[in-house]
C-alpha cells in the first residue's frame, strides 16, 4: 500500500529550486534513505515531506491526503518527524518529553491519560531507553537523545517516520543501535521510515531503497545493492581519492602513489597488509590473485595493481609472467604469509623470481618457513612476527 506519494515535487527556498521532479513512492513498512553530498537538498527534501515547507512545484500525498490540506491532528497521527536540531528544552524529564508526543491524543489542556502513560513507556522500552525515564533531557548524551527522540515519534503512534541524519554525533554503538531500532518498526510495526543518511555503508545495509541526490535532481533510486555501484558513489560524492567497494559495503582510501611495493598474498592475507601500506602511502602490486578472494576486492579498491586469475583455476604461466614483470618496478617485497595450496602453488614461483632481484624483503613467515619454502640463498628478508611488527619496519622506511 502507498503511504506517502510525491508528484513531480520541487523542492526550495524563496523560489529558489534545490530539488527538482522529485517522484517518490513509499509503500507500508518500507526504510528508505536519501543520501548525497553536503548540501545537496536532503534536509530541504524531508522538510517539505514532513509539511515544515511548502513545495515551490508539485505535490506531496499522504495515505492519497494533500499533505498541506490535513488537519494537524490527523497529520500527527500518521507522520512523526525526527529533526537534526538539538532541542534544550529546559528541566523536563525524558518521559515528559517523550509523553508530549502523545499530542495527537490528549486533550485540549494536554492531560495524559492512563493509555497515554504505558504507550510512553512501550515506547521508552522500545527503544530501550527504559531507565532514562527519570533523566533530565538536557543531561543526556547524543546517543540517548536520539533514542529518547525516536521514542517520543513513536507514541504519536505514525504510519511513517521521517529522520534527518538520525546517526549524526553517534559513536559506533549507538549507530548500530539506532539503525536496528529503525529496522525493526519498519520490519514489524509496518511503519514507513524515510531518512537521510551520510554512511554509504549503513544505508547498504539498513535500507531498501536510495534515493541518490545531487545537482539539484534525483540522480538514481532503487535498492541499494544495484544503486551504491562503486562508479555510482565516486559520482555522487566526487570522489577520487577513494573508492566504494560495493562487494566490501565500505569506503577505501586509494593508493597515493609513492614508492611501489609486491604483495604475495592470497586467502585474506593481503588485505591488513595492503591497508598499512596504502597508509604509509605506499603504491601497491600484488599478484596473482584470485577473482573470488576478498585480497583481491581490497587491493583493487585501495587503487593497486593487481593481477588475477580465474576463480577456482589454477595460477597460469601467463599470469605469474604478468605479475612477475609489473614486479620488477616494485622496491620492496612483502611476503604476506598467503598458505599455499595446489591452485596457487605458482606463486611460489614468482616470489623466488621477484626475490631473486635486488629488492628488500619483508616476510610475516617465520625464518624456518620462508626457507623451507622457498629455499633461497643470499635473500635476507625482515622477518616480521606479525603485521604490528611490519607496520614498525615500515614506518621507519623512506615512503
Ligand atoms: N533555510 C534556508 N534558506 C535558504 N537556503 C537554505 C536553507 N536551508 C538550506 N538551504 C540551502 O539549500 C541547499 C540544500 O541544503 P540542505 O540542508 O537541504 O542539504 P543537505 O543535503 O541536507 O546537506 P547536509 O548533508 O550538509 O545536511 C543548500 O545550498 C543550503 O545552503
Amino acid at each position: 500500500m502507498n503511504v506517502m506519494q510525491t508528484k513531480e515535487l520541487s523542492v526550495g527556498y524563496d523560489g529558489r529550486t534545490v530539488v527538482a521532479d522529485i517522484n517518490l513512492e513509499a509503500l507500508k513498512g518500507q526504510f528508505i534513505c536519501l543520501l548525497g553530498p553536503n548540501g545537496s537538498g536532503k534536509s530541504t527534501i524531508l522538510r517539505c515531506l514532513a509539511g515544515l515547507l511548502a513545495p515551490l512545484h508539485g505535490s506531496v500525498f499522504l495515505k492519497d491526503n494533500l499533505l498541506y490540506h490535513m488537519e494537524p491532528k490527523d497529520l500527527s497521527r500518521t507522520m512523526a518527524v525526527v529533526l537534526t536540531e538539538r532541542l534544550s528544552p529546559g528541566l523536563i524529564t525524558v518521559f515528559e518529553i517523550v509523553a508530549m508526543g502523545r499530542y495527537p491524543y490528549t486533550d485540549f489542556f494536554g492531560h495524559l491519560s492512563r493509555e497515554d502513560e504505558e504507550k510512553t513507556w512501550e515506547a521508552l522500552c522500545l527503544v530501550g531507553a527504559r531507565d532514562l525515564a527519570e533523566r533530565y533531557f538536557n543531561e543526556l548524551s547524543d546517543g540517548e537523545r536520539q533514542k529518547v527522540l525516536i521514542a517520543r515519534a513513536l507514541v504519536q503512534e505514525p504510519e511513517v517516520i521521517i529522520l534527518d541524519e538520525p546517526t549524526t554525533y553517534l559513536d559506533v554503538k549507538h549507530r548500530l543501535e539506532v539503525m536496528e531500532i529503525l529496522r525493526e518498526l519498519s520490519r514489524r510495526k509496518g511503519i514507513t521510515v524515510i531518512l537521510s543518511l551520510h554512511e554509504i555503508d549503513i544505508a547498504l545495509k539498513s535500507c531498501e531503497t536510495v534515493l541518490l541526490v545531487k545537482n539539484g535532481k534525483i540522480l538514481a533510486s532503487g535498492p541499494p545493492e544495484e544503486i551504491l555501484t562503486e562508479e555510482m558513489v565516486a559520482e555522487v560524492y566526487g570522489i577520487e581519492s577513494a573508492h566504494f567497494s560495493s562487494c566490501l559495503g565500505g569506503i577505501e582510501m586509494s593508493n597515493s602513489g609513492g614508492a611501489q611495493v609486491f604483495v604475495l598474498a592470497g586467502a585474506g592475507s593481503g588485505a591488513p597488509v595492503y591497508r598499512l601500506l596504502n597508509k604509509y602511502g605506499f603504491s601497491i602490486i600484488t599478484g596473482v590473485i584470485h577473482e573470488n578472494d576478498i585480497d583481491y576486492y581490497v587491493g583493487r579498491a585501495l587503487g593497486g595493481a593487481v593481477v588475477g586469475e580465474q576463480p577456482f583455476e589454477e595460477i597460469s604461466l601467463s599470469n605469474v609472467d604478468q605479475a612477475a614483470s609489473l614486479g620488477r618496478q616494485a622496491e620492496y617485497i612483502v611476503d604476506a604469509g598467503y598458505p599455499i595450496g595446489s591452485l596457487n602453488r605458482r606463486n611460489v614461483e614468482l616470489a623466488r623470481r621477484l626475490m631473486a632481484q635486488d629488492k628488500v624483503i619483508y616476510s610475516l613467515r617465520s625464518r624456518q618457513e620462508f626457507e623451507a619454502l622457498y629455499g633461497l640463498d643470499g635473500s635476507r628478508p625482515f622477518y616480521c612476527p606479525n603485521i604490528g611488527a611490519l607496520a614498525q619496519r615500515l614506518s621507519r622506511r623512506e615512503k
